[in-house]
């Protein structure tokens, strides 16, 4: 069994989440509200290694009432700081990682109480059984926060079930895309169409269930 998964992300008219100096601000305040609603009604949120290290978020539920989720860190070679905000509440905190790495690198992040989840690693870590492993310890229903190359490694995985992305009133021409491939093949993935909102004025939200691919392709 493996989480109910929901990708979340804010991308501008040509499908960039960040431009090329990483400056990433995109939401206005309902769709900054409907990510946190989102955070307050999952078990987990996870985001990939580049976000921790561009962004240092926090991943709390600020904006609506609610508990925040366990915050999960895809991050294959361990290089995330350990000052990120992220580790101030570590109890709550898991990182998913290569099971090839050298024992020092596990072991600060285990000193102040962060739990590993060591999966095997092929170019990409293998995220089927990482999923696997974050519903066994309770993480029923997940939302993901992007970057664009952890998206795509679910989206290619046929492990996400929805996708709700806010698109806001800017172009960048260049940047990160919501989904990036990075050294996974291509696919024509396929989405369909639950709701559209418009926040803000400028800016629309649309949630989408995925048609394809819904089951790991390897
Ligand atoms: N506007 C928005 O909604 C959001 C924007 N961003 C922006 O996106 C940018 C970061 O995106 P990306 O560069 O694509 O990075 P990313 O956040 O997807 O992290 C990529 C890294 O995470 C690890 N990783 C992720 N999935 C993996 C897998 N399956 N196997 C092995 N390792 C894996 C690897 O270390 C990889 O280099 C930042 O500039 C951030 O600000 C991030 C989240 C949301
Ligand atoms: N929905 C959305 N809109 C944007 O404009 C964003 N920049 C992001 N980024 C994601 O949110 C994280 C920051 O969370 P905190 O406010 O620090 O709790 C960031 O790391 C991205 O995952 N998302």
């Amino acid at each position: 069994m493996r989480p109910y998964v929901i990708i979340f992300s804010t991308m501008t008219v040509d499908g960039k989440i960040a431009n090329s100096d990483g400056y990433s601000k995109l939401s206005c305040i309902d769709d900054f509200r409907l990510q946190h609603y989102l955070r307050s009604n999952s078990d987990g949120v996870m985001v990939g290694a580049n976000t921790v290290i561009n962004d240092d978020p926090s991943l709390t539920v600020r904006l609506v009432k609610g508990t925040s989720p366990y915050k999960i860190i895809v991050d294959s070679k361990l290089i995330v700081p350990l000052s990120s905000k992220i580790f101030q509440n570590p109890a709550k905190s898991i990182i998913i990682t290569s099971n090839n790495l050298n024992k020092e690198r596990y072991e600060k992040f285990e000193k102040i109480g962060v739990r590993i989840i060591k999966v095997d690693f092929n170019g990409v870590l293998d995220m089927v059984t990482a999923l696997k492993n974050l519903y066994d310890i309770g993480i029923k229903r997940l939302m993901v926060e992007g970057g664009g190359h952890l998206n795509y490694s679910l989206l290619y995985n046929g492990l996400v079930d929805e996708l709700w992305v806010t698109i806001s009133p800017f172009a960048f021409g260049g940047g990160t895309s919501i989904f990036e491939k990075g050294i996974l093949k291509e696919i024509k993935a396929e989405f369909y169409i639950k709701e559209i909102k418009n926040l803000c004025q400028n800016w629309v939200n649309i949630k989408y269930s995925i048609l394809y691919p819904k089951k790991p392709l390897i």
